[in-house]
């Protein structure tokens, strides 16, 4: 059961190529192994991904350097409170000639080959700006200029900052479940790693840092059929099968299940969220974390080291518990997993 079953060397293959592609992107970004690995799952996952930290965490430059290994048509895009969704779509300006002209927008200008379209500071941007990037996150196309342009290898990768959450656009609960991931970035906490990252000029000039990434370690165009290939090539046992649904109905009812935390009503707890789209999501990245393992078929492991971020986003709060949610949510993760018989 150790090996992948004849006709799946495609799928060792690429697992080679996924090594290599992590160790590309670590070689740049020092100390954020979890938050590489995260990402490369959601890549194979084909899920879009949001992440979240301090001010110059490095969350640039790893999205820049995942982009650059990843190969492939990239384009970026800086959230502002006077973007405008047809800003993303097309521009408009006055040629030499005195002419107005039109030009493709960030979205188009690559045509139908995009594949990473990577939203800076997206909580800066109008919700009219949130509604068009949805639609093109959940359906990959995109209609202008009087025909349906199809982007079957995109992925997008949006960052927000922490610090200035108040004072922008939230993002809906709605548009919060179309991300596979929420990543959240904080410095490493290794000293060597900081010290390297404030002395060592190779971190102080990012287009020097990512210049010197291999590119197109992964063959972006195969990725799609890849991750097909490993959805259907990792098996779930019924007894993870009624682990994850275990997992599920104790993060959406805790109360039932008997989960306590100190100072909160559990009944009053959780308002809702943790939608099935989310947990599928949740097994189709537990089933490339499996293979990225070596594995062929899913253990209780796959399902945890993932569940925070995948889950997390996903569960709605009483509001007078919300304001806490950073280390609520958190608390109940560990109880959810404590309460939970793992097979
Ligand atoms: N972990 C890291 N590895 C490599 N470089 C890093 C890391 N953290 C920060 N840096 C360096 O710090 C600088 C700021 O990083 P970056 O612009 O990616 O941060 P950011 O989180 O996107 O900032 P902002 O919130 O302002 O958008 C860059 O020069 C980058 O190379």
């Amino acid at each position: 059961m150790n090996q992948f079953r004849s006709g799946d060397a495609m799928l060792t293959d690429w697992r080679a190529a996924a090594g290599r592609f992590e160790a590309a992107v670590g070689g740049a970004v020092l100390g954020q192994d979890r938050a590489i690995r995260l990402l490369t799952i959601a890549l194979f996952a084909r899920g879009h991904v949001l992440l979240e930290g301090d001010v110059g965490v490095g969350k640039t430059t790893l999205l820049r350097a995942v982009a650059r290994a990843l190969g492939g048509a990239y384009e970026r895009v800086e959230g502002t409170v006077d973007m405008m969704p047809t800003d993303l779509v097309y521009h408009t300006y006055l040629a030499d000639d005195g002419r107005p002209r039109v030009e493709p927008g960030p979205v188009l200008r690559r045509s139908e080959d995009l594949s990473i379209f990577f939203f800076n500071e997206i909580n800066r941007a109008r919700p009219q700006v949130h509604a068009l990037l949805l639609r093109l996150m959940a359906e990959r196309t995109l209609t202008a200029f009087n025909r349906e342009y199809r982007f079957p290898n995109l992925q997008v990768f949006a960052d927000r900052n922490r610090v200035e959450r108040e004072e922008t656009f939230e993002l809906p609960a709605a548009a919060r479940d179309r991300f596979l991931m929420e990543i959240g970035l904080e410095a490493p906490r290794d000293a060597g790693a900081r010290r390297a990252l404030v002395f060592d000029p190779r971190f102080h000039d990012t287009d020097a840092l990512i210049a010197a990434i291999p590119g197109a370690v992964l063959d972006h165009a195969a990725l799609p059929g890849i991750a097909a290939a490993i959805q259907h090539g990792i098996q779930a046992s019924p007894a993870i099968e009624a682990y994850v649904i275990g997992l599920w109905e104790a993060l959406v009812r805790p109360g039932d299940a008997g989960i306590r935390l100190p100072g909160i009503d559990m009944e009053a707890l959780v308002q809702g969220g943790a939608s099935p789209r989310g947990v599928a999501f949740l097994v189709r990245a537990a089933r490339v974390r499996a293979w990225l393992e070596g594995r062929d078929w899913m253990v209780p492991e796959d399902i945890r080291a993932i569940f925070p971020e995948i889950m997390g986003h996903r569960v709605f709060l009483e509001p007078i518990y919300e304001m806490r949610r950073a280390s609520i949510v958190p608390d109940l993760v560990r109880a959810v997993f404590e309460t939970v018989p793992a097979p």
